[in-house]
């Protein structure tokens, strides 16, 4: 499975043993950079991941910051990917079965290393939950995220 990661200057070292523990893990991981540790700006990385993730280039993308926010914010922007900014694994695991997020956030000045793999490989372990749901709420729900209504007014309910 293909992988891309990305960051800012603050999740750098993150990144790089991610990356490292990725290709350990046997997943193909295109590091998309920062490699130095100069000053840059998330979005820029942001958009990058979200390209490769949209196109299919790769299945998952990583997306590292200090805080995770800013990058996430930058990616969850592109309509076709679903970006999950998470600190735990439950939320990594949701994540995937509800929401069928293909690319996960997580912060670098706020978890450590160890938790970090314990949410990557719970995200990449996790299965999207259509095919076990008979109502199909949870596909319908991910379908309106990439298709967004042209009125604010447009509510659906469901029994
Ligand atoms: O987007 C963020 C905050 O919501 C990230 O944490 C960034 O990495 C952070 O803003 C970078 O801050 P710095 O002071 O430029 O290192």
């Amino acid at each position: 499975m293909r992988i891309a990661i990305a960051s800012d200057h603050a999740a750098t070292d993150l990144k790089a043993e991610l990356a490292e523990w990725l290709i350990d893990e046997g997943y193909e991981v295109a590091d998309l950079g920062p490699d130095g540790g100069e000053s840059v700006d998330y979005p820029d990385y942001g958009y990058k991941l979200a390209s490769v993730v949209a196109d299919g280039t790769v299945e998952y993308g990583v997306a590292l910051c200090g805080s995770g926010i800013g990058i996430s914010i930058s990616v969850n922007r592109h309509p076709a990917v679903r970006c999950a900014l998470v600190s735990e694994p439950l939320s990594a695991a949701l994540a995937r079965e509800h929401n069928n997020a293909n690319c996960i956030a997580m912060g670098a000045r706020l978890i450590g290393i160890k938790m970090a793999k314990s949410c990557v490989a719970t995200f990449l372990n996790t299965e999207f939950a259509d095919a076990g749901d008979p109502s199909g709420r949870h596909q319908r729900r991910v379908a309106k995220l990439g298709n967004p209504p042209t009125s604010p007014d447009h509510i659906e309910t469901h029994q």
